[in-house]
């Protein structure tokens, strides 16, 4: 029975520079593209750089099995949209994942639940993997909280075909008051919403559900079994960090107590 993969991954945000970028990802390139769980699939890994470091990234991490998306992408076909991206420039640059509905573009840019439904929409249609960002505006208790992010979800694949709902798709939860935090949510809020999304997920065998969220060190492995792997800011900037978790999800994968079988995704 296949394990499913222990995903993580990183959106730099704006925080980094282009050289900076670079040398994140050149190390990074150095440290885990011949890492062996990254190489047989165990760990799924994948990496958000700003826009103009694309291509560079993409050729970084060219015959390695580390991913490369975009931390965004516009809600329109290519047209006139000056200064946006589309999603099929995206793909044709070879990304295969797109971050969609981060909340920072919630609350910054405007972005509500019809933008990222067709932003979404427009990933699958290019075959992207989204990572669906999710997550309550306000700290409260955990069944509030999973009503919540299960409506998120609903509505941003709202537009997706049935074919488009079965490709592959991340789910990042990530509570907005645990975001750029000093610490994230707690062990039991975050199993409790992750698990309630897998559950509602359960027609939705490929989707991944991750915690993000002030994840750092220590954290996947505190959370084994609870979650289907992070997605990571500020505490993995150190590539060290970021090394000390990937060697944290290849322990658990090789434990079997952190993800789910692909046959049984939606338990
Ligand atoms: O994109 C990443 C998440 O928003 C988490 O960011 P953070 O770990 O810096 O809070």
């Amino acid at each position: 029975m296949a394990q499913a993969p222990i995903t993580l991954g990183i959106s730099f945000k704006m925080y980094f520079g282009y050289a900076q970028t670079l040398e994140w990802c050149h190390r990074i390139a150095t440290l885990l593209a011949h890492h062996p769980a990254v190489v047989d699939g165990r760990v799924s890994l994948f990496v958000l750089p700003s826009f103009p470091a694309l291509a560079p990234v993409l050729d970084c991490f060219a015959n390695t099995p580390v991913g490369v998306g975009g931390q965004n992408l516009y809600q329109a076909p290519p047209g006139a949209y000056t200064g946006e991206v589309s999603g099929a420039m995206l793909a044709e640059m070879g990304c295969r994942y797109v971050e969609i509905g981060h909340a920072e573009r919630r609350r910054l840019f405007a972005e509500d639940d019809a933008v990222v439904a067709t932003k979404t929409r427009i990933a699958l249609a290019q075959g992207l993997i989204p990572v669906l960002c999710i997550g309550e505006a306000d700290r409260g208790e955990p069944r509030n909280a999973i009503d919540e992010c299960r409506h998120q979800v609903d509505s941003a694949l709202a537009l997706a075909t049935p074919a488009q709902r079965s490709q592959p798709l991340v789910v990042a939860y990530e509570p907005h008051w645990a975001i750029g935090a000093s610490e994230p949510a707690s062990l039991a809020h975050i199993a409790a919403v992750c698990q309630g999304l897998r559950d509602h997920l359960s027609t939705h065998p490929s989707a991944r559900v991750i915690y993000g969220g002030s994840a750092g060190p220590d954290l996947l492995t505190r959370l084994a079994g609870k979650v289907d792997g992070l997605f990571l800011g500020r505490f993995a900037h150190d590539p060290a960090a970021f090394e000390a978790i990937v060697n944290e999800a290849s322990l658990l994968a090789s434990n079997g107590s952190a993800a789910r079988n692909e046959s049984s995704a939606s338990d």
